[in-house]
């Protein structure tokens, strides 16, 4: 052996060490044959496979994840083929069964006309990186959730009536169905407060949206919590006498949940007043001024002698 021969042994041992003590790891294909020609040992360690057992693309095609599969395979052969640097995210198949995600980066070595001679890369161990994704994204949509909903009572909030306000309100306008909203407040809460405490007060807010959550049954009707000690129930495609009806279910189920109010005497019990209104939104109508009829009705309910429903009949 020539002293440069020597030196070039020398060398390729120490890039192969070199190769071999990464966390990536390394491989190299053949692109005629679709053979791996190296891949590195360390491959055993994160995927349970043998380094010997890669011999063809199509063990490395079979053993990433199925929903993977198709899309990485022929990301990774077009870019190949048009002689591209690549990488790829994918769920590896670990021989226990499991799944390892894997960052494959590809660096193709052409020949002089261009065509792909080898392909040669990386897989890189990045499931750590992609659970911290998911967690984020977990947290992201609990987030989301959250700013969705009334924190003391669990139900929807302002936010989100405001939102499935507009959309349903255009749905009414665009299908001339008719829209329906109750605006529900407790009687006396004032009172409540001054003789139970706050904490107590709370209590009852909760008590009393659980009563009402209970009541509601259609899939886009809305129950939400208007700030303070009002609810209001958004009805899409409800007409005036169902929202009625449903207006004395909301009044009877709190009346059923027995929350005595004994600050009003003894043996009283927590009521509420409701107002209705309910219309076929025309393609110029505003939300504000519908949303403003119920309420009006609402106090048009404590004005004659609360625990009672007003819609467009007047009193019932
Ligand atoms: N505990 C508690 N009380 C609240 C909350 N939000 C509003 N309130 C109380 O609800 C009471 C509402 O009082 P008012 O608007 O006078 O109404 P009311 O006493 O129910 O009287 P009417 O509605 O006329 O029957 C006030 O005392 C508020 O402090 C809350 O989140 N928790």
């Amino acid at each position: 052996m020539s002293v440069e021969d020597a030196l070039l042994y020398e060398d390729a041992g120490v890039y192969k060490t070199l190769l071999e003590s990464t966390r990536a790891i390394p491989w190299k294909l053949d692109w005629a044959t679709l053979g791996f020609a190296y891949i590195g040992p360390q491959i055993e360690d994160l995927l349970g496979w043998s380094a010997s057992s890669w011999t063809t693309v199509q063990d490395w095609a079979d053993r990433i994840h199925p929903e993977d599969r198709e899309r990485v395979f022929n990301f990774c052969v077009a870019q190949s083929q048009a002689g591209m640097d690549h990488e790829a995210d994918y769920r590896a198949l670990r021989k226990d069964g499991e799944f390892v995600w894997i960052r494959d980066v590809v660096h193709v070595v052409r020949n002089d006309d261009g065509t792909p001679n080898a392909l040669v890369g990386f897989m890189f161990d990045i499931s750590e990186r992609k659970r911290t994704e998911e967690r984020l994204l977990d947290m992201q949509r609990e987030l989301e959730e959250l700013s969705y909903k009334d924190g003391l009572t669990g139900v929807a909030n302002r936010r989100r009536f405001d939102m499935m306000m507009t959309v349903e309100w255009r749905n009414a306008q665009r299908l001339r169905q008719p829209l329906s909203v109750i605006v529900l407040d407790i009687d006396y809460f004032k009172q409540y407060n001054d003789h139970y405490g706050h904490l107590e007060g709370d209590e009852c807010l909760k008590r009393v949206a659980k009563a009402l959550q209970g009541v509601v049954r259609g899939q886009r009707d809305l129950l939400c919590r208007f700030g303070g000690e009002e609810f209001v129930l958004l009805l899409p495609d409800t007409d005036e006498a169902a929202a009625m009806a449903l207006a004395w279910r909301c009044l009877d189920a709190v009346d059923k949940a027995l929350i005595p109010h004994v600050g009003l005497g003894p043996g009283k019990r927590l009521t509420l007043s409701a107002g209705v209104h309910t219309a076929i939104p025309g393609e110029h109508d505003e939300t504000t001024p519908f949303i403003a009829v119920a309420d009006r009705r609402l106090y048009l309910a404590k004005e004659r002698g609360r625990a009672r429903v007003v819609s467009d009949g007047g009193l019932v």
